[in-house]
């Protein structure tokens, strides 16, 4: 099975990179996880990009917040998918990174995904591994299960505080 790659611009950024690295050990993939800055380390980013294929890896996720270029840097680099991880910052709640992640130049798309939204980052790489991946593919269909049983007992828990009212 092909490596994600986990790369974050600070290691600031941790606290929110770390929901998906638990996501991919969840599923049982295979992920490295890297600081690495297209404004402070731009060689080795570019570098890692460059050699991410036939390193083994099968999607990167970048994530970073403030003036978010680490994504689309890396993506300019590969033809892996790169999905972006906004990181929300102090100053502007995300709203900086989100537009500088998501608003890429046509032929270099980064999959963006919401403020701090690292669990859905790691999902979206299971999901394309998954497509060459049955017992991965199983894995999602078994979340996705999961998470509907848990919804309908909600469901349940909450007709009967209704009742109650
Ligand atoms: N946006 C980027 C990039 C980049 O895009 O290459 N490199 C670092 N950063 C971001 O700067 C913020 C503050 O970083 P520090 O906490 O290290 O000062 C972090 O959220 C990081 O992702």
């Amino acid at each position: 099975m092909k490596k994600v790659a986990i790369i974050m611009g600070s290691d600031s950024d941790f606290p929110v990179v770390s929901k998906a690295v638990s996501k991919l050990k969840e599923f049982g993939v295979e992920y490295e996880v890297h600081v690495m800055s297209a404004h402070r380390t731009p060689d080795a980013a570019i570098k890692f990009s460059a050699d991410a294929k036939k390193n083994g890896f099968g999607v990167i996720i970048a994530a970073a917040g403030m003036a978010a270029h680490l994504a689309g840097v890396l993506a300019a680099k590969t033809t892996l998918p790169v999905i972006g991880i906004p990181c929300k910052s102090a100053q502007l709640d995300g709203m900086d990174a989100l537009l500088a992640t998501v608003m890429m130049p046509t032929g270099i798309p980064v999959a963006t995904v919401a403020v701090d939204g690292a669990a859905n980052a790691a999902i979206l790489a299971v999901e394309m591994l998954a497509l060459s991946d049955d017992s991965l593919a199983e894995k999602l269909e078994n979340m996705k299960a999961d998470m509907e049983k848990g919804v309908a007992e909600k469901d349940k828990a909450m007709q009967a505080k209704v009742a109650e009212l």
